[in-house]
């Protein structure tokens, strides 16, 4: 594909031609460098699990250090919380604080341990199983398989029952606990492991050479970190919860101390018959805020892991949108760049099917980016729009607020738009709820991703992932018309309807590109956003997917937005052309002008930088001749 070679840029932008931050909003704050970076942002939420655990974990540790001896007997009996008992005394006058703080660090070492040893297990059997494959894998299965199918607490009591009272310790249970708590999280992790092993990544490091526990350790197993920390925390709760039920049942670590001890000689000594709440109360609660504090831990992993998820920090003006500046001129060359909409006859021609009005997306990340500045577009019926510039100008970001698939960081800062129905109502896209939305994409405004034909679901045949859209949305029709509807859309994008029972695997990327276009076609939409659709294909069958489109716009009359970088492509596909450039449409115009007397120099550095075979710029690449000589008059 033409690649269009780096051009000038405007003094204030790093990379030209990409979206520039936010001119207007303050000064970013500089880069957070190293294990700060990685950092999630600080939320009530951490802040408060932090605390809970922290203070529980230190009470654990210096607590008996601090207190006397848990098991002193005093004759003074049960009595409640005092002056000098902090948590009052047992029915045998044992210090409740005493023994909670030897209780607290009893059950932090179980679920320590126990979350240890089920992480390093079932990280053991699933990954290495999942990506060896084979016997090895058959054999690691089948042991996790029998450990799933083996009912836990029975097993746990037998086992903890095999081993005498007075030589079961807190390890004794944490073992026996461990033992039986990696299979479930075993059997997630080979089902990750077997979809990562098949990524491309993986792919490239094994053809590179690279050793195979240098693939897992370093290819595969970073994206299963955020797994791995929150199946720790599971087990890590999950121990504390099963110690304290096995020693409530007296199966538990008679000769340690243990929250569940404490609980089970608080149920001895009739503690709740007697109202002894500070005997029982205290172990309880702090399992209770223990657990607490590890979920809500649980939850910022995830954002300390998986950078996508962290969101900018919040400051007091977080929730103000930055105020956003009219488009500045690009290239040094205002006076010569023309009105965004210059091209904008649709409106004035009263058919128009789509219009944009003034839209501004920013991303509202650390260093704002304002991708796209002040968009105005008009989309007639049945024309074929192309929106071209290079990779990073806010085609992707622009594509999708259009049909608000756009996701936080992303954010409209203003404009509108508009779809006109042909049957006569405006409907303002931007005001849709959740609902209308739902109802409203696919069935008057469809997509086709960028790396489309990556976008089939690889374990769902092709006639059920067409199916769902007409399920979805035409529930009324029958199995029969929906089989019918299949294998029109399929015909329609030449290909074999005997393929629909298909797996994707089973088709080329072409006929998968088209299977996707079908997909979008289903609901006889009447505009249909395309988002570099033929990338990954090869010219020849990219030419094909052209003309079906082209064709196909002939037929049945929707319209298309088309983009991509590669300029000369759209010259021969599109009806008119907007040049985006650092978030900007610098240049609106039918396809034939923008060719012929491009107006912006950055369009003219655009058609500059592909080559041509034969002369200054006068012929495609493709086909030798221009389409627009041959076909006079073609686009409008
Ligand atoms: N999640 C994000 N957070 C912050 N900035 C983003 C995010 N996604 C995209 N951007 C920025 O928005 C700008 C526009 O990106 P966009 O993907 O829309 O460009 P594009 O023209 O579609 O590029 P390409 O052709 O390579 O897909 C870029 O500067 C990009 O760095």
């Amino acid at each position: 594909m033409t690649n269009p070679s780096p051009l000038a840029g405007s003094p204030d932008q790093g990379t030209p031609g990409q979206a520039a931050p936010v001119k207007s909003a303050p000064p970013p704050p500089a880069r957070e460098s190293g294990m700060r970076a990685l950092l999630p942002s600080w939320s009530p939420k951490l802040g408060i699990g932090l605390a809970l655990v922290l203070g529980i974990v230190l009470f654990g540790a210096l607590g008996p250090m601090l207190v006397g001896d848990p098991d002193a007997i005093n004759s003074i009996g049960m009595t409640e919380p005092s002056g000098e008992y902090w948590l009052g005394t047992t029915q045998t006058g044992q210090d409740v604080l005493a023994q909670l703080a030897h209780a607290v660090r009893g059950s932090l070492m179980v679920g320590l341990v126990v979350g240890i040893l089920a992480t390093v297990l079932s990280a053991l059997f699933g990954i290495i199983g999942g990506y060896a494959g084979g016997a090895v894998d058959e054999g690691f299965s089948l042991l996790s398989n029998v450990m799933l199918v083996i009912p836990g607490l029975p097993l746990v009591i037998v086992i903890a029952g095999f081993v005498p009272a007075q030589d079961r310790g807190w390890w004794t249970v944490a073992l026996v606990l461990a033992i039986t708590g990696w299979a479930a999280s075993a059997r997630v992790l080979r089902a990750q492991t077997l979809s990562l092993r098949n990524r491309d990544y993986v792919a490239a490091a094994r053809v590179a050479g690279e050793k195979r526990w240098r693939i897992i350790t370093v290819e595969i197993l970073p994206n299963l970190l955020p797994l791995l920390a929150s199946q720790f925390v599971f087990a890590v709760i999950a121990a504390i919860l099963a110690e304290a039920g096995l020693s409530f049942l007296g199966l538990g670590a008679a000769n340690s101390h243990t929250l569940g001890t404490m609980l089970y000689y608080a149920q001895n000594g009739f503690a709740l018959q007697y109202e002894a709440w500070w005997w029982f109360g205290p172990p309880g609660l702090m399992i209770a805020l223990f657990g607490c504090g590890l979920s809500l831990i649980n939850f910022s992993i995830d954002e300390i892991i998986n950078p996508k998820l962290r969101m900018p920090k919040a400051t007091g003006k977080a929730d103000a949108p930055p105020p956003v500046t009219p488009a500045a001129p690009v290239g040094g060359a205002a006076a010569e760049a023309p009105p965004a909409v210059a091209g904008d006859q649709a409106a004035e021609r009263g058919n128009a099917v789509l219009t944009v009005r003034g839209l501004n997306v920013v991303y509202r990340t650390d260093n704002p980016v304002h991708a796209v500045k002040d968009v105005s577009i008009t989309l007639g019926r049945g024309e074929i729009l192309g929106l071209a510039g290079e990779s990073g100008c806010g085609k992707t970001t622009l594509a999708y607020a259009v049909n608000r698939l756009h996701r936080p960081p992303a954010e409209v800062s203003s404009g509108s738009v508009v779809f006109h129905d042909r049957d006569g109502g405006d409907i303002d896209l931007l005001a849709l709820d959740a609902e209308e939305l739902r109802r409203f994409r696919w069935a008057k405004l469809s997509m086709v991703f960028q790396g489309a034909m990556n976008s089939l679901n690889p374990v769902i045949s092709i006639h059920e992932q067409l199916d769902d859209v007409l399920l979805t949305h035409k529930p009324d029709m029958s199995k029969e018309e929906r089989r019918a509807r299949c294998e029109e859309v399929l015909r329609l994008v030449r290909v074999d309807p005997a393929r629909l029972d298909s797996f994707p695997h089973e088709l080329s990327g072409g006929m998968r590109q088209r299977v996707m276009i079908a997909m979008a076609m289903l609901l006889d939409p009447q505009v249909m956003i395309m988002d570099e659709p033929t990338t990954a294909l090869d010219v020849v069958v990219q030419r094909g997917i052209l003309q079906e489109i082209i064709r196909l716009r002939d037929e049945l009359g929707f319209a298309v937005i088309f983009i991509t970088h590669d300029l000369p492509m759209l010259l021969e596909l599109s009806d008119r052309i907007a040049v985006m450039r650092a978030g900007e449409v610098v240049e609106y115009a039918p396809a034939r002008e923008i060719y012929e007397r491009p107006k912006h120099p950055y369009t003219r550095q655009l058609l500059g930088s592909f080559p041509s075979l034969t002369g200054e710029r006068g012929a495609f690449i493709r086909t030798g001749e221009s389409s627009l000589t041959k076909n006079e008059g073609a686009p409008q």
